[in-house]
């Protein structure tokens, strides 16, 4: 594998603690995506020397999260963040550590991490350090805490759903004794900030498993202890596709509540006002999907994409749960005849053309009627055909 510029970075960062006598190593995410043949672009380094030695061997630097032993290298190649080696300490409030303690032992770090998978580290030499199975599991596909599963979710209650997301993303199962202890400890989620939970669902809607993760969250529990009533039903969320975007997720589970209240959900998770305007677009959309009577006007009142997501919606949700009557089924063969304004055969300058008139109220008529008459299959969408029937529209005053 060709290492890009964050990978040489890394490399070049720890070749120059190792320099000054420290340990240095690659960890995390970028370790586990590497072993699975994935280039991270989020490199992370951890070290024996504290953050203040760290600043003493670099030039440029900056704090970054230094209370936690984090200090950012500005790195010419690209910046890295190197934190120092630590154990958590107590976490009397099930999300971050309270008193963070540096350590000079890679193990004593490994040992504080999530999940197996997530433990391991890989030295400059490529060798990899994996103290706790962690190549194992992958091979199995499974997503197993560290140690004792339920030390692991009493230090960060997130990490139960972290787990879920994981799966989600990767396609593994979780191992039964982590599996146990998230439904032992579910209630814990409580304590987790909402923005956190919203950012694994928002992993989870854009991974491939969305369905088996909602099935997840139903059967450890975790669904009692969301930020609002949450009822995902599994089997609804089959061939869902985000198309990237999360918020098709936020949209579609919505949808899926019948939730009159769309505001209160994303207001629950603290959306932002641009994703909340989003979700609004697709769930009005959806609302005024395409039918037999949709007028041009129709067609552009929304963006493509919206559209588009919003009948593939209604098509999934009438699929998996088969319960919107048939006046809802959007016509999905108008969609695709007609998908945007730019494939009607003509456009707008050519009536002008044709007509010898300048635009006005009467081209917005025409093209209404055009677009109609398309959709109902009394017109044939090719230009030529167009063109006869604009000659012979009387009715039109042009
Ligand atoms: N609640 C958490 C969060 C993070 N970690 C550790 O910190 C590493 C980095 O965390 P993060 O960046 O959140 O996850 P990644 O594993 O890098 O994966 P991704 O970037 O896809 O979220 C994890 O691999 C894990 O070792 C942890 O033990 N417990």
């Amino acid at each position: 594998m060709k290492l890009d510029v964050n990978w040489q970075a890394a490399f070049n960062i720890i070749h120059s603690l190792e320099k000054a006598g420290y340990e240095a190593v690659i960890v995390g995410g970028a370790v586990r995506d590497y072993l699975r043949g994935h280039l991270a672009n989020d490199v992370d380094i951890a070290t024996s020397a504290l953050p203040e030695e760290v600043k003493t061997v670099f030039s440029r630097t900056a704090d970054v999260g230094i209370a936690h032993g984090t200090v950012l290298v500005i790195h010419p190649l690209s910046p890295v963040e190197v934190t120092t080696y630590r154990t958590e300490g107590s976490y009397a409030d099930h999300r971050r550590p309270d008193d963070v303690q540096f350590v000079r032992s890679l193990e004593e770090d490994l040992k504080r991490r999530d999940f197996t998978i997530n433990a391991m580290a890989m030295r400059a030499s490529k060798e990899i350090v994996d103290l706790y199975g962690g190549q194992s599991d992958l091979k199995a596909q499974l997503i197993r805490a560290v140690g004792n599963a339920s030390d692991r979710f009493a230090e960060d209650a997130l990490r139960m759903l972290r787990a879920i997301r994981f799966s989600a993303q990767l396609g593994f199962a979780i191992e039964e004794e982590t599996f146990k202890a998230i439904r032992k400890q579910a209630a814990d989620l409580s304590y987790i900030a909402k923005e956190r939970i919203k950012a694994e669902f928002d992993k989870i809607w854009t991974s491939a498993n969305a369905k088996e993760a909602i099935y997840y969250v139903n059967d450890t529990q975790l669904v009692d202890y969301l930020p609002v009533e949450f009822s995902g039903n599994a089997n609804a969320w089959s061939n869902f596709e985000s198309r990237g975007n999360p918020m098709n997720g936020w949209a579609f589970l919505i949808l899926l509540q019948r939730d009159e209240n769309a505001l209160q959900l994303l207001k629950a998770f603290n959306c932002s006002n641009k994703e909340k305007v989003y979700v609004q677009q697709v769930l009005q959309a959806y609302k005024r999907r395409i039918t037999p009577g949709w007028t041009a006007r129709d067609y552009f009142e929304f963006d493509l994409p919206v559209l588009e997501i919003a009948n593939d919606f209604a098509e999934k949700l009438n699929r998996n749960i088969g319960n919107l009557n048939s006046s809802e089924i959007p016509h999905k063969k108008k969609l695709l005849t007609i998908q945007s304004r730019t494939e009607i055969a003509v456009n707008g300058r050519d009536l002008m053309e044709w007509s010898g008139k300048k635009s006005g109220p009467w081209l917005k008529v025409v093209i209404d009627k055009m677009v109609d008459e398309i959709l109902s299959n009394k017109l044939v969408n090719e230009r030529q055909h167009i063109k006869e029937w604009f000659s012979h529209e009387s009715n039109i005053e042009k």
